[in-house]
């Protein structure tokens, strides 16, 4: 495989992001169907490497991380960016819980995406054969994406969204359908891309990811904030009812 800082070389420089939080949500509100599915939401996201949104079915992750990626607008509040041009569309990449690629080999799905983001076509075969390479996916290049395993397609999905060099990477609950081995090569390449300064915001359920990736936590229930800790603090001494409960796997109504 290629080295990593070889493969995600970034498009851009990166900003120095001590002094601003990437992305801060002031005062965010979000009705559905008649009723606020995301209440008086205030955080500072992306302070740390891997931030993850945790919380039980109905909390309002997804809506959240769909605003922040700029696919719909709150009813009021703000979301603001470090980066004084986002939500430009390459500096935030979202990777949906379902890998959605095209009718194409793995390979062209890549050189398409690569298009997109405006890679000259003298470049793109080889960009793309380096983000396969990244994604432990260099033998699976002609094969139809679609015929790929459950694994391999969010590996490539994934792969396609670090194409983009993006600063932030959403990922609404990436292995929630794939096996041990497979979701420990999806954080491998989450590791990877955090290690060349990409930002991540992840949506998860799954309490050992969060605890194995995560340095900040934030819990919503019920369209609001919970709870917002560094991760130690959050997996020892929850403050919130609810998150405690979660934690034990208790079953919170
Ligand atoms: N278009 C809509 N009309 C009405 N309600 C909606 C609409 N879209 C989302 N909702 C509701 O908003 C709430 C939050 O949905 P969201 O998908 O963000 O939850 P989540 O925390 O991601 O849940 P899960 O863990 O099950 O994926 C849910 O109760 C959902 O039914």
């Amino acid at each position: 495989m290629v080295e990593p800082d070889r493969l995600i070389r970034l498009a851009h420089t990166r900003p120095t992001l001590t002094q601003h939080p990437p992305v801060r949500i002031a005062d965010l509100y979000l009705q559905r169907g008649g009723q606020y599915i995301l209440r008086d939401i205030t955080a500072n996201l992306g302070l740390s490497d891997v931030t993850a949104i945790m919380g039980p079915n109905g909390a309002g992750k997804t809506q959240l991380l769909r605003l922040i990626a700029g696919l719909g607008q709150p009813d009021s509040g703000t979301i603001k960016f470090a980066w004084p041009d986002a939500p430009e569309k390459h500096r935030i990449a979202l990777v949906f819980q379902r890998p959605v690629l095209l009718r194409r080999s793995a390979l062209a799905n890549l050189t398409h995406a690569l298009a997109q983001y405006g890679v000259t076509r003298t470049r793109r075969t080889a960009r793309a054969m380096e983000l396969l390479d990244f994604g432990g996916l260099t033998d699976r290049a002609n094969i139809p994406a679609r015929a790929l395993s459950g694994g391999e397609q969010q590996r490539l999905t994934l792969v396609r969204a670090l194409g983009a060099a993006p600063d932030l990477l959403l990922l609404d609950e990436p292995t929630s359908n794939l096996d041990p081995r497979s979701t420990a090569a999806i954080e491998a390449l989450i590791q990877r891309a955090t290690a060349q300064g990409v930002r991540v915001i992840l949506v998860t359920h799954d309490i050992g990811q969060a605890r194995r990736l995560a340095k900040d936590i934030l819990f919503l229930q019920d369209g609001q904030v919970a709870e917002h800790s560094p991760a130690p603090q959050f997996f020892d001494t929850p403050t919130s009812a609810q998150a405690a409960a979660y934690l034990r796997g208790e079953l919170y109504l």
